[in-house]
């Protein structure tokens, strides 16, 4: 696969969120436009506070902004309502949450099964499919245990395993490797790699250089601004 063909899985444009803090407005997002391709891995970079997180919510679905579009996968997510936004959203990505987000009173393998069950998928196939999930990321051995009997660390795995089920063509992930050592950051760099190389994309917030070494574009962001970009050399990424 040739990084950055085709169209692109993510496009934002002119995108701006601005939060309503009391009588302080804090302009987070502000007329970024950012284009990711198939086969791309970009790594978002910048300091604390500079509305990485925000970025991926609005691009991720989980947050409208309040200016500008997101296609996802070709299609204006926000133009789309209900169901089909729903729908879309579920289909074409997958979301890595910066605090894992698991349901509490499920197990690992039932908070990863909940997304293919959300689509309607019978329990026991969906099960096969998470299991599976949570061997991808080395944790079939605890699948039964609850978040709160698992380390940050594997948490975070189980949040990998959740987002990559259904295999989306596009990974939004915030800070995914935060909890993790030097072994689990490469084997979730690995599984990122794995989406890239079959024509996916990912869009990764991180502190973490090891993430942005690997990565073949890193951008940067400062005050709710995209600023410079790294382009990397082709075949410059280490998948
Ligand atoms: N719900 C909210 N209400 C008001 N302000 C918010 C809200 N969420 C974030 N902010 C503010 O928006 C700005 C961007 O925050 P954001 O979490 O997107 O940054 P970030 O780059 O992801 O930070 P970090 O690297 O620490 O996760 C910050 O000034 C933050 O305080």
């Amino acid at each position: 696969m040739i990084s950055g063909s085709g169209s692109p899985l993510l496009k934002l444009d002119s995108v701006g969120k601005t939060y309503a803090s009391g009588s302080v407005e804090v302009h987070a997002v502000h007329q970024v436009s950012l284009s990711v391709m198939p086969g791309e891995l970009v790594a978002l970079m910048g300091p604390s506070g500079c509305g990485k997180s925000t970025l991926l919510s609005v691009s991720g679905g989980l947050l409208r902004p309040d200016s500008g579009t997101v296609t996802v996968g070709g299609v204006s997510l926000y133009d789309l309502a209900g169901a089909r936004f729903h729908e879309h959203r579920r289909r074409s990505l997958g979301f890595v949450f910066q605090d894992f987000n698991l349901m509490r009173t499920l197990t690992a393998v039932e908070n990863v099964m909940l997304v293919d069950e959300l689509d309607g998928m019978p329990r026991k196939r969906a099960r096969q499919r998470a299991l599976a999930a949570l061997r991808s990321v080395g944790l079939d051995d605890v699948a039964e245990r609850y978040p709160g009997e698992l380390s940050g660390g594997q948490q975070q795995r189980v949040a990998i395993a959740r987002a990559l089920t259904g295999s989306p063509r596009l990974v939004l992930a915030d800070e995914p490797t935060g909890a993790l050592d030097s072994a689990n950051t490469r084997s979730v760099l690995g599984l990122l790699g794995e989406i890239v190389a079959a024509g996916g994309a990912c869009l990764v917030a991180t502190h973490d250089p090891e993430v942005a070494a690997a990565a073949h574009r890193v951008v940067q962001m400062l005050d709710g601004v995209l600023t410079e970009g790294r382009a990397a050399a082709v075949g410059e990424a280490r998948r």
